[in-house]
Order: structure tokens, then C-alpha cells, then sequence
């Protein structure tokens, strides 16, 4: 039994907490997977990276509008994903290998495995390699991550299925892809693969895809998808069989009885769960709610004092710039522990990279008016500003919801080119309480860029302070 300082277990965010802070501590760091987690290897940079492709890929389906003819003569699949993947799998191995023996970790101990705990503040690890070790900490961080929810589909462990674990390493591009799910990581895939030619299916069972959005958000999203994919709405997948030539067909209950469509690969995409469930967290005192997610206070502190928790383990926003948050309001905490510092949660904005892209940040105008939170509504088309215009944008638009009174922006949603870029001053007034009015007029915005989309639903917002 080995006893350390501190133990995290996850090399996701929790990768990011040690530095050279930490020269004076013993520390272990536990992985089971590849090191770096879910954002560097199967999440958001290989996803980008593929988005980024697939944005070029689509130009020629657009560019004939404004006089340029161009064609897409092929997608070489294998030389866009092993360009990827060339880039992002050295990475991984070299924060692993500068974990495991550069200079600066003289003080860190990495063990490659499965952390289970058997005491309050004992871990064992079941090696990769066989071996069993027992460590003991004083102080504990949880940042274990989250994984793919399969449905219970009968026949789908049978056909086979691919997750965002494994999609973006097929040999080869399937003809025809059905994707089951309707939010961030189906709108993604949806545009990478049909941008390469794929024949996409997406299977909600909702009545809306990006169901979470605000409804306006979310309407014209699906309005758009309808015009790119197949889209089969309020549809329950019930069976999934392989047949002789080798495709797919899904079963599907809908409103108007049962549907069936034939592909070649099918992708689930219907959420993820917490990965608290590999810990054997009952061995301590640490408490998990009924979503699997661990139970934190605002200084990411579990129920148990010294056990820490950060990212998609505890948290319901499942983002990167969350759990990179948090790892840095725990790596404070673990460092100071008689004067810790809160994690802010006040306004966590999300960017679907999808075509054309979504973002948003604070209250839908759903929520407001199930809240009685009052409020104004300004509205802007992307057509209508000079940048829009010049890209003959008919679909895009930005919303932005304020206090009627103080004039404090409490939402905005965006749906249109740049719109992950876009947003970003929206969410720097919301953190530092700018109002909308002051924000409008108390600063010059650049001509003719497409933050005059902000600028422009800013001046829209009927709001009483107004002279
Ligand atoms: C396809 C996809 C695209 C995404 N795109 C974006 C995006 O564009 N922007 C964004 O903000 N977010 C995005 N996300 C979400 C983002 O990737 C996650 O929110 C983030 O990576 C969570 O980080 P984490 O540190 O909590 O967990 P992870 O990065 O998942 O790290 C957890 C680690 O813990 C390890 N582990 C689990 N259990 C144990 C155990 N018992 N013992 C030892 N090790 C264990 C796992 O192997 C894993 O490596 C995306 C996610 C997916 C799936
Ligand atoms: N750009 C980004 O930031 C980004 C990109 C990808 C993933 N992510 C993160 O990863 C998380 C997981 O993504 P996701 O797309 O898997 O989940 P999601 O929660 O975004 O969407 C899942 C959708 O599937 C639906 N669903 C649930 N069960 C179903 C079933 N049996 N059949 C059909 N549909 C079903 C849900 O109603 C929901 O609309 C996201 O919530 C997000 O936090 C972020």
C-alpha cells in the first residue's frame, strides 16, 4: 500500500490540475483509457477537426450562388481521418509518456488502470498490465468522465453499432448512415458525413431535433436538417436486423405506424452517463444523484471532506470548458484548502458545430416565461446585417433576451455562420453584469464584421432605460 498526497483519478480535465505547485506533493494519477479522455481523443478536437473538413467539403454545394463553380471531386476518407488522428494520437502518447517520466514528474506516480475504491480513501487499481496496487490519499479528485448511452434496442448488439467513440475511425465511408439521437453529437455527425457524401438519416424521437434549444432555435434548425437529410421525427427505434446483403434495417414506431430504413452503419447518439459507476464509490461516503452524476458543493467538494469532483462526472452541462473550470476551482481548493474558492456556474454557454452552427448562452424564452422572469426580446436576421448580406444568409438569426428594467441580458441563441464566435461578448456582459443598452452604444463595433448581429439585436431590445 503506497500513500500519497493526492490522487486523481481521470486524465481528462483532471490531467490539467498538477503543475509545478504541486513539486512538494506526492501525487498519483490514475487513467484506464487513453490518456487525455474525451475531448482530445474522441471528442471535441477530432470532431472540429472533422467539422473544419467537411465545411470545405460542402462549399461546392453553395459557392454556384455567388458565381463561383465548384465541384467536389472526391472525400479521401482514409487521408482525412488519418490526418486527424496523425495529429491527435502523439499527443496523447506524450502527455502520457511526459506523466510517466520527464523531470517535471518526478513527484507524480501514473498507474495505468481501472481505480476502484475499498476503503473511504483507499483506491485499488486493477492494471492494464495485471497488476493490483492499493493506494492510499489524502486528498481525492474524481474526474472520470462520462460515456455513450446505448438504448436497449433488441437486435442492435447484434448488427452492431457505432458510438462518437469509434464513428470517426470506420475503414472506410459508409454508403448510407442512420444516426439515432437528436442533439449536439448527431447535428455534428450529421453534417460531417453528408458533407462527405454519405447518405444521413437522423431518428428522432422528439417532435424537434436540438430539442434542448430555445424553441425558435430549435425549429429552424430542424426546418434546415429536413432540407439536407432525411429526418424521421417522433420516431422510436424498436429493432434493429441484419440482413442477407450485409446492410442494416432499423424498425421504427412513429405516429403513423411502423417505418423501417435500411443503412449501411448506424450511430448511437442518445446521450451520455456519468462514469461514477466505475469507482465503487459505495466503499466511501460520496454521494451520487439519480442521474449517476456525483453530488459537489460550489467548491466541487463531494460528500465526503478531501474527496474532490470535476467535469461530466458531476456535472449535467457535459462541456470541456466546464470541466476545464472546475479543475481549476479544484486544483485551487486541493492547494488551499482553509481558503477555497466557488465554481461559477452563472451563465455556461454551448456551441453546436454543426451546418449552420448554434450557440447559446442563459435562459431559453421557454424557460423565462415558465419562470415568470421578465423580459424583453431583441431580434436580429443575419440578412439584415452587412456581413449576412454579403453572404446571402436567409436562415440565420440571433435573439437576445434581457431584464426590461436594469436591462441585464439573461439569454441569448444564435443560429448562423460564426455563431460559436459571435456570441462570445454576450457571454463576457453576462459574467461582468455589462447591460444591454451600455453594451449597444458604449463601444464601437467594427464594420462590416458579424458582431453587428449582437449589435444590432441589442439596439432591438425595447428596454425601459431606453432614452
Ligand atoms: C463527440 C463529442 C464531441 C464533443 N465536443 C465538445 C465541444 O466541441 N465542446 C465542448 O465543450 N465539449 C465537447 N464535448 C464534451 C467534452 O468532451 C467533455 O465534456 C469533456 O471531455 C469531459 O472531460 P472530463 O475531464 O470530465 O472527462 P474525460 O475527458 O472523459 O476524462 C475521464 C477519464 O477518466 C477515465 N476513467 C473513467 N473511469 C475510470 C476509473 N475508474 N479509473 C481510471 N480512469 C477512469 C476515462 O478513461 C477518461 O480518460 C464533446 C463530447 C463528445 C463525446
Ligand atoms: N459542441 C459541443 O459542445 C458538443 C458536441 C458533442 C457532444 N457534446 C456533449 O456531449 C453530450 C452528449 O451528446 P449527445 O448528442 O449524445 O446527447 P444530447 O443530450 O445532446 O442529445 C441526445 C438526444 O437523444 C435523444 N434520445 C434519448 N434517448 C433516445 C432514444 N432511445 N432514441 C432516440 N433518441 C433518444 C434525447 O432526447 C436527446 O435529444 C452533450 O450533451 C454535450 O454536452 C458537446
Amino acid at each position: 500500500m503506497t500513500h500519497y498526497d493526492l490522487v486523481i483519478i481521470g486524465t481528462g480535465s483532471g490531467n490539467t490540475i498538477v503543475n509545478r505547485r504541486f513539486a512538494d506533493r506526492k501525487v498519483a494519477i490514475v487513467e484506464r483509457g487513453v490518456f487525455g479522455g474525451t475531448c482530445l481523443n474522441v471528442g471535441c478536437i477530432p470532431t472540429k477537426m472533422f467539422v473544419h473538413t467537411a465545411d470545405l467539403a460542402a462549399t461546392p454545394s453553395i459557392s454556384s450562388r455567388y458565381g463561383v463553380d465548384e465541384e467536389l471531386v472526391g472525400v479521401r476518407w482514409p487521408a482525412v481521418r488519418d490526418r486527424i488522428f496523425g495529429r491527435i494520437d502523439p499527443i496523447a502518447a506524450g502527455g502520457s509518456e511526459y506523466r510517466h517520466h520527464h523531470a517535471d514528474n518526478a513527484n507524480v506516480t501514473v498507474y495505468d488502470g481501472t481505480g476502484r475504491f475499498t476503503g473511504t480513501k483507499e483506491l485499488t487499481v486493477d492494471g492494464k498490465d495485471g497488476t493490483t496496487s492499493v493506494l492510499t490519499g489524502d486528498q481525492f479528485v474524481l474526474a472520470t468522465g462520462s460515456r455513450p448511452i446505448v438504448p436497449s434496442i433488441p437486435g442492435l448488439e447484434d448488427v452492431g453499432y457505432h458510438t462518437s467513440n469509434t464513428i470517426m475511425r470506420l475503414d472506410e465511408l459508409p454508403r448510407r448512415l442512420g444516426i439515432i439521437g437528436s442533439g449536439f453529437v448527431a447535428a455534428e455527425f450529421a453534417h460531417v458525413f453528408s458533407s462527405y457524401g454519405v447518405d444521413v438519416t437522423l431518428i428522432a424521437r422528439s417532435e424537434l431535433l436540438m430539442r434542448h434549444e430555445d424553441t425558435e432555435i430549435a425549429e429552424r434548425f430542424t426546418e434546415i436538417a429536413q432540407g439536407k437529410y432525411d429526418v424521421r421525427l417522433e420516431h422510436d427505434t424498436v429493432r434493429a436486423t441484419r440482413r442477407d446483403d450485409g446492410s442494416i434495417a432499423l424498425e421504427m414506431l412513429s405516429p403513423t405506424g411502423v417505418d423501417e430504413l435500411v443503412v449501411d452503419e448506424v450511430l448511437v447518439a442518445v446521450g451520455r452517463t456519468p462514469n461514477s459507476d466505475t469507482m465503487n464509490l459505495d466503499a466511501t461516503g460520496v454521494a451520487v444523484d439519480d442521474e449517476g452524476r456525483v453530488v459537489v458543493d460550489e467548491y466541487q467538494q463531494t460528500t465526503v471532506d478531501g474527496i474532490y469532483a470535476l467535469g461530466d462526472v458531476t456535472s449535467p452541462h457535459q462541456l470541456k470548458h466546464v470541466a476545464n473550470h472546475e479543475a481549476r476551482v479544484v486544483k485551487h481548493n486541493v492547494l488551499n484548502p482553509t481558503d477555497r474558492i466557488k465554481s461559477d456556474h452563472r451563465f455556461v454557454p454551448h456551441a453546436v458545430f454543426s451546418a449552420p452552427q448554434i450557440a447559446a448562452v442563459g435562459v431559453t424564452e421557454e424557460e423565462a416565461q415558465e419562470r415568470g422572469i421578465p423580459y424583453v426580446v431583441g431580434r436580429q436576421q443575419y440578412a439584415d446585417i452587412a456581413y449576412g448580406w454579403a453572404m446571402e444568409d436567409t436562415t440565420g438569426f440571433a435573439k437576445i433576451l434581457a431584464d426590461p428594467e436594469s436591462g441585464q441580458i439573461i439569454g441569448c441563441h444564435i443560429i448562423g455562420p460564426q455563431a460559436s464566435s459571435v456570441i462570445q461578448p454576450v457571454i463576457q456582459a453576462m459574467s461582468f453584469g455589462l447591460d444591454a443598452y451600455s453594451m449597444a452604444r458604449d463601444q464601437y463595433w467594427i464594420h462590416p464584421a458579424m458582431s453587428e448581429l449582437i449589435e444590432n439585436a441589442l439596439l432591438k431590445l425595447d428596454l425601459k432605460a431606453k432614452s
